[in-house]
Parts: structure tokens; sequence; C-alpha cells
């Protein structure tokens, strides 16, 4: 079964019965909701509040699944919603009413063809967890191997498919009173919602996603991803490996467990950025309830798991070279580049002129980078976005809600665990080093672009840039830098690397001959930032730990 809004608009219209005690139902529902808001929303009383928390909680949760996924979004944004209502809200990740036990364990009989009880030396009489979709069991399989068992809710292909064709409506009613501008209509986010949630109620589909997503990661040993269990998995049922780990909810209860909130918002953004940027597939739901911290071998906290693979999404090659490509060029204030990359992206029409756009791309962005890239903060360039989308003919084109989605859940759940935190400051070094040492061809463009200007000479500031950002992110530069510096001769020796040694030459010789100056420079440069001597000398004793 997939979405299909205009075949569900008929199959409901065709069903008055259905559509209108239930349109009736949350437009009531929804009324009261807004009265109670507008009457006690900016109550200074905490106990006011919590019960309005409470209440929003509940109201969400009545209205069922679709409503449940939206409301998840909210409740990674402490940036917009009050930290009170933050509190109840988290428990729509994974503490909601839970369905009939006896229930569940019929849905697993009529999936598996066997009970619970036939197959589990141990399964227990109650859920652990109860999220928007499903709930879920600890169950151990035999001696130590315990696993999580999944279990769908009953009819939610009736519900989802019902309320998306009442949320689709309504938005399409009341889009032209909001104040929205997304250079897209309210349809197409919906539409693109239910295409993705029809998807995440099929759990085959899940168990081929968590498997292409631990192939990515297999090896990266501080990512975690749970092994499904193929025999004991069917649409409405998924078992994988328990995660044994602390939920990443906040600050508070991982400082208590003895676990660096920056160390795991490091690890969740670099693995985030590598799943948009090198491997163009990405876990779109990272929400807290879905993150795991987890001891690694050295006993430090640091590493992490993830569930929940229903929501993923793929990121075509040529989207994420530009996006990397976007990165550098916003950094390095190149605006006719950004422009040019916004209108591959299709961030902007075929048509619009961007030599008219990139200077107001430089007026607004311009102030908000600085001199230094670690000042720069995510949330400060998408609010400048959003101001720019009201007077420009900028649109999100809709291949990136889910995009998006999961960068915006990261960001809130940095800003959550660590105030200080800047995405940016993570994610450019990571973009850096994939410059310096990709061999793809694409981004040894780009990377030619930046360092080498119109006629050809090196920009020795930009290279240094460069350079500094990896060195200013690694936490041991001499022994970090190694392999970067292998990596970089060896793309550069490559045959894709001939374009770029070609330019290099070119910078390097003046009126036929050597440039010597510009060589001086470059040998300045390499020695300001890398200390050969030192380099050399840790890398021996790496090797050779008795020579130290
Ligand atoms: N392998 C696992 N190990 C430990 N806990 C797990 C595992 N799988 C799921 N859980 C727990 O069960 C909760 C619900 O699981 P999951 O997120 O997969 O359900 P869902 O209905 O798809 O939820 P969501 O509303 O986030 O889409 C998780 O938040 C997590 O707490």
């Amino acid at each position: 079964m997939t979405y299909k809004a205009n075949r569900d608009f008929i199959w409901l219209i065709l069903r008055p019965w259905i559509m209108i005690p239930r349109l009736i139902h949350i437009a009531l529902t929804t009324i009261k909701l807004i009265i109670r808001f507008l009457i006690e929303g900016n109550n200074d009383d905490i106990e006011v509040q919590k019960d309005l928390a409470k209440y929003l909680l509940n109201t969400i949760a009545d209205l069922g699944p679709c409503f449940i996924k939206l409301g998840q979004a909210l409740s990674t944004r402490p940036d917009l919603v009050k930290q009170v209502w933050l509190d109840e809200l988290t428990r729509l990740q994974d503490d909601l009413p839970p369905f009939d036990h006896h229930q569940a364990l019929d849905i697993f009989h009529k999936e598996i063809g066997k009970t619970v009880y036939e197959i589990f030396e141990y399964f227990p009489d109650k859920s652990i967890a109860s999220a928007s979709l499903g709930q879920v069991y600890k169950a151990r399989l035999n001696k130590n191997y315990w696993v999580a068992v999944k279990i769908q809710r009953p009819d939610l292909i009736f519900i989802i498919r019902r309320d998306l064709v009442i949320i689709r409506a309504i938005s399409i009613l009341l889009a032209p009173f909001l104040p929205l501008n997304l250079g897209f209509g309210l349809d197409e986010i919906i539409d693109e919602f239910g295409i993705t949630l029809f998807k995440e109620i099929d759990y085959e589909k899940e168990a081929d996603n968590a498997e292409k997503f631990a192939s990515l990661f297999r090896n990266n040993k501080s990512v975690t991803v749970p092994r499904v269990e193929r025999l004991l998995s069917a649409r409405k049922v998924i078992t994988t490996s328990w995660i044994e780990g602390t939920k990443i909810k906040n600050r508070e209860v991982l400082i208590s467990n003895g676990i660096d909130p920056t160390a795991i918002i490091r690890t969740a953004v670099t693995s985030g950025v590598q799943q948009l940027l090198e491997y163009g597939y990405f876990h779109a739901d990272p929400h807290p309830g879905n993150l795991f911290a987890i001891k690694g071998n050295n006993g430090i906290y640091g590493n992490l798991g993830y569930v929940d693979f229903g929501m993923m999404d793929n990121l075509s090659d040529s989207d994420r070279i530009t996006l990397t490509g976007a990165i550098v060029h916003l950094i390095n204030k190149e605006y006719l580049l950004l422009a040019t990359d916004f209108k591959k992206l299709g961030f902007l029409s075929e048509n619009e002129n961007i030599n008219t756009l990139a200077p107001v791309l430089e007026e607004v962005l311009g102030s908000v980078i600085n001199k230094d890239v670690n000042s720069l903060n995510l949330k400060t360039v998408t609010d400048k976005f959003s101001d720019l989308m009201f007077d420009y003919p900028f649109r999100v084109p809709s291949r990136f809600a889910l995009i998006i989605r999961a960068v915006v859940s990261q960001e809130g759940l940095a800003i959550k665990l660590d105030p200080e935190f800047q995405i940016l400051k993570f994610a450019y070094p990571y973009v850096a080093k994939r410059l310096l040492t990709d061999e793809n061809e694409e981004l040894i463009e780009i990377l030619m672009d930046i360092i080498f200007d119109k006629n050809n000479n090196i920009r020795i500031d930009r290279l240094e840039n460069l350079l500094g950002v990896v060195i200013d992110s690694s936490s041991n530069p001499s022994i970090e830098l190694l392999p970067v510096a292998g990596n970089s001769i060896r793309m550069l020796t490559s045959s894709k690397g001939s374009e770029i040694r070609k330019k290099l030459l070119m910078s390097l010789v003046k009126d036929d001959e050597l440039n010597t100056a510009r060589i001086k420079e470059i040998i300045k440069l390499i020695t300001r930032k890398l200390d050969p001597i030192d380099i050399s000398s840790k890398f021996i004793n790496k090797i050779n730990p008795l020579h130290a």
C-alpha cells in the first residue's frame, strides 16, 4: 500500500460516515487546544504551564500517529518551544500509551507464524517503549542475547490514510491565511510526509534500511547499528539486537551517567555530516528517542547507537557534491559561486540571474559570516534564509524536506545537549578534509575553484584557511594529520589529480621561470601550519615507540 493523495481523497469522500465524525473530532480538539493556549499560554505560574503541557501531550497523543509525528518534530526544538512544554512533548518520542498486549501478541503470531512463547526464552508481558507507530518489547532470544521486538499498532494504514486526507484538505484551505512563504505549497509537504509515513509502516523496508545503514558504518567503531533478525521480522514486526545505552535526551541525565554531552554531539554531528555528504543516505528521524550513548571498548562514552530506520532518505551524488561546495563557498564568501550552487540544487529557478542575486546573498549572509568560522551558527544562517525567501524567488525543492527535518532535529539536539555547540564548527573541517583528500573529480573541481584564482594563481590564503580548519579540529594534529597528508598526496598524484597538478605547476611558473617567491610562500605556509619536524618525530615515535 502506498500513499496517493487524489485516490485517498476520493476514498474518504465516498465514506462520509468515516470522514465527518473524524473531521468534527479534529476540529473540536484543535479549537479547544487553541483556546486554552490563548488563555493560559502566557501565564507565569509554572504549575499552569505544566498542566498545559500535559494537556498538549494528551491532545496530540489522542489525535494519533500523524499528529504525533508532527509533535515529535517540535519536541526537538528548544529554540521554538518553551522548556516546560518540551519536557512533556519529549514523551511523544517513546512514552505514549501502549496498545493492548494480547492484540500485540496476535499481530506477532499472524506475521511470524509462531507465538512469542514458541520463539523466545523470555518474553515480557509489558512493552518497554511505545512510540507513534509501534510498541517495543525487550525479549531474550537465547542465553545472553536480548532483542528489541517492535510490533506495529493495529489499523495503521486506515488511520494514517484517513488523517492525511483531512490534514491535507485543512492545510490547503488554511494556507492562504498563514504567514508562510516556503516556495512550495503546504500540500506538497504533506504529500512528502504521507509518502514517508507509508514507507515507515512497512517494517520489511525498515529492515532493509537498517542493514544498508549498518553496512555504511561497518568500519566506524563510534557508530552502532542493531542487527536485524530477518526470520523474526515481517511487514508489521521487526526484531533487532538490543542496544544497551543511555538515551541522549538531556544533558543532566548524560552527565549523571558519566557521559560527556559534547563528545556525544560531536559523534552525532560527524556521523550526520558523513551520512549527508559522503554516503548520500541518511537517518531522517534522529530525535533523541532514537539515539543512544554507548560505552565504547575503552569504557569511554562517546559512541552513538541508532535505532528506528523507518524514515531514511537518499541524496543524489550531484546534490551531495553541490552541497559540499556550497558550504565552502558560504564560508569563503564566494557569493557568485554560492548562487550557482543554489541554482543547481533547485533553490533558484533556471531563469534567475545569479549576477543580481549574488549581491543579495552577500548582503544577507555577509553579516553572519565573520572571519572566524567557529563562530558560525547554522541557526542564524537558516533564519537569514527564511527572511530572504519572502523577498526573493527562493524555494525549497520538496526533495529537501527530509534533509531539512534531519538537520533541524540534529541542530535542536545539539543546542539542547550543549548550548555552546556549533554544528558548522564540526561540519566544516570534515568538508575541508574531504576537499583536500578526495579523488572525486567534482570535488577536485571545487577545490580548484577555491585555491586558484581566474589567472590560475594559487591563493595561499584560501589554502591556509582550509589547512587551518583541519588542523584546528584535530585533537592531536601531529598524529591525525598524517593520514590526511598521505591521502592528499595520493589525490595529487592520481590520474584524476592531473588537472590540479597542471594548475599548481602553472602557478609556480612565471615568464617561463620558476616563481621562487610563490614557492617560498608555499614552503612557509607548510612549515607554519604543519611543523614538519614535529610531525616526522611524532611519526617515528608512533611506529617505533622504543625510539621515544
Ligand atoms: N534495538 C533497540 N534497542 C534498544 N531500544 C530500542 C531498540 N529499538 C527500539 N528501541 C526503543 O523503542 C523505542 C521505539 O522504537 P522505534 O523508534 O523504532 O518505534 P517507532 O514507532 O518507529 O517510533 P517513532 O515514533 O520514533 O517513529 C525507541 O525510541 C527505543 O527507546
